[in-house]
């Protein structure tokens, strides 16, 4: 049983006070429920990209940002919503509660270019990955606004600032600008590797650090499932409903 998160300090789980707001939890869910989660995944519901492939519920965002107004689908509620609300997770975005889920899928070789995540949502997301641990790596953007030479582009190009180890079952919430003041990106690598305390910056935080003492760690099918609070809901249906061109992300 995993524990129900009632009295859980938050503050004592974040990664560093150095970098941004960003939180890790190992084990916020059990085996049990991680693989009733897998099972219920409607495999009608990918979208395939080249590199990996996502569901958005309970709807993609249509052109203007705009969420139109529906549950999440209880499979995605519980018993995820009821421990973020405990942990005051949402509290202070606008509908106090994530209303969007983005899952992605990773098989060993796949990531995401480094990216912030825009304007639709507010600045808290929570990530429960599924299936396997991999690296999510943190950018700072450097102010790559002019390069005179190509050969510049290593300098100004966006730099790894932290690497964030995410075990299966894990939680991890990004906070106060962290995935808009800074880039994040899944390298797309089949093992992530120089993983230690120096470089691992959840180090002390993860659930079971003895599976990485070797340094590396083999990828498998990873999903997450990413919460959010869209910040613009509408109720008018058929008008969205109408629109054509629906966007991704
Ligand atoms: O899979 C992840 O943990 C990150 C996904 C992500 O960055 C996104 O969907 O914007
Ligand atoms: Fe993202």
């Amino acid at each position: 049983m995993a524990a129900d998160f009632a009295d859980f300090d938050l503050s004592q789980r974040r990664i560093s006070s150095l970098t941004p707001e960003i939180f890790y939890i190992p084990n916020f869910i059990s085996a049990d429920e991680e693989a009733q989660l897998l099972g219920k995944i409607p495999p009608n519901r990918w979208i395939v990209l080249t590199h990996r492939r996502l569901q958005a519920h309970p709807s993609q965002l249509a052109r203007n940002n705009t969420l139109l107004r529906a549950p999440l689908p209880p499979w995605l509620t519980d018993p995820v919503v009821p421990r973020f609300e405990r942990l005051g997770i949402f509290s202070d975005t606008p509908h106090r509660a994530p209303n969007h889920v983005l899952l992605n899928e990773y098989k060993p070789g796949e990531g995401i270019m480094p990216h912030e995540d825009g304007l639709a949502y507010a600045g808290v997301v929570a990530t429960v990955s599924l299936g396997s641990t991999l690296v999510l790596d943190i950018y700072s953007k450097r102010d790559g606004t002019r390069m005179k030479e190509p050969k510049d582009r290593s300098q100004n190009g966006p730099k790894v600032i932290s690497r964030i180890l995410q075990e299966p079952r894990s939680l991890l919430v990004t906070k106060g600008g962290a995935y808009a003041d800074y880039l994040h990106g899944i390298a797309p690598v089949t093992q992530d590797t120089d993983l230690n305390p120096s470089t691992v910056a959840n180090w002390s935080l993860l659930g079971n650090p003895t599976a990485f003492e070797s340094g590396t760690s083999k990828r498998e099918t990873r999903i997450s499932l990413t919460y959010r609070d869209v910040l613009k809901v509408s109720d008018a249906a058929s008008r969205i409903l109408g629109k054509k061109n629906i966007l991704v992300k």
